[in-house]
């Protein structure tokens, strides 16, 4: 049974996943360093860009305020974008990022440069367990084999990055369905 579209995921321990994915997704999904720079190298002549499909303060879903540890009232920043190969997603993302730490941290500005690559940036970021799932993207339409969540900390700053792993990425580099 997989959720709808727009219910929330269910996520579980990367490690608890691992019996259901092929060795080939498990390279992408349990990498710990950048999906910016895995899929730019993966893309080969491809062009990457992120477009931004969305950026606004609004209420986090509630599995989302739960793994921030947020009250489900709370407003946040959400961002959802979509990481283009050749203006091909092949994944989707939303990040989620409590008010509280901020800062003037400016990431509206961001626009359609990679959260990634400025996160990766930044030389005291902790990075939490990944966690997985198999469900739907709640706020986009294409469907894939795999989705992960974690959570990013720099100081007092947290940000829940959610990447959602699409069947037309699958395709193109040849990859099995799950
Ligand atoms: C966390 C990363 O950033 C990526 C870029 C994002 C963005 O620009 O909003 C969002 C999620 C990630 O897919 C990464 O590159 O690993």
């Amino acid at each position: 049974m997989s959720n709808g579209p727009g219910s929330d995921p269910r996520w579980r321990p990367l490690a608890a996943a691992r019996p259901a994915m092929s060795a080939a997704w498990w390279q992408w999904v349990a990498s710990r360093d950048s999906l910016t720079a895995r899929l730019v190298s993966a893309g080969g002549q491809r062009a990457f860009r992120v477009r931004l499909l969305d950026q606004r303060l609004g209420r986090p879903r509630r599995d989302e305020a739960l793994a921030l540890g947020l009250p489900p009232t709370r407003h946040a920043w959400l961002r959802e974008v979509a990481l283009c190969l050749d203006e091909r997603p092949w994944v989707v993302a939303r990040s989620v990022v409590p008010l509280s730490g901020l800062h003037g941290q400016r990431l509206d500005r961001l626009g359609e440069r990679s959260l990634g690559s400025w996160l990766f940036r930044q030389p005291d970021l902790e990075r939490g367990p990944l966690e997985v799932s198999a469900d739907p993207a709640p706020f986009h339409a294409a469907s894939g084999p795999w989705a992960r969540r974690s959570l990013f900390r720099h100081r007092r700053f947290a940000v829940l990055v959610q990447e959602f792993f699409l069947e037309r990425m699958a395709d193109d580099l040849g990859l099995p369905s799950r």
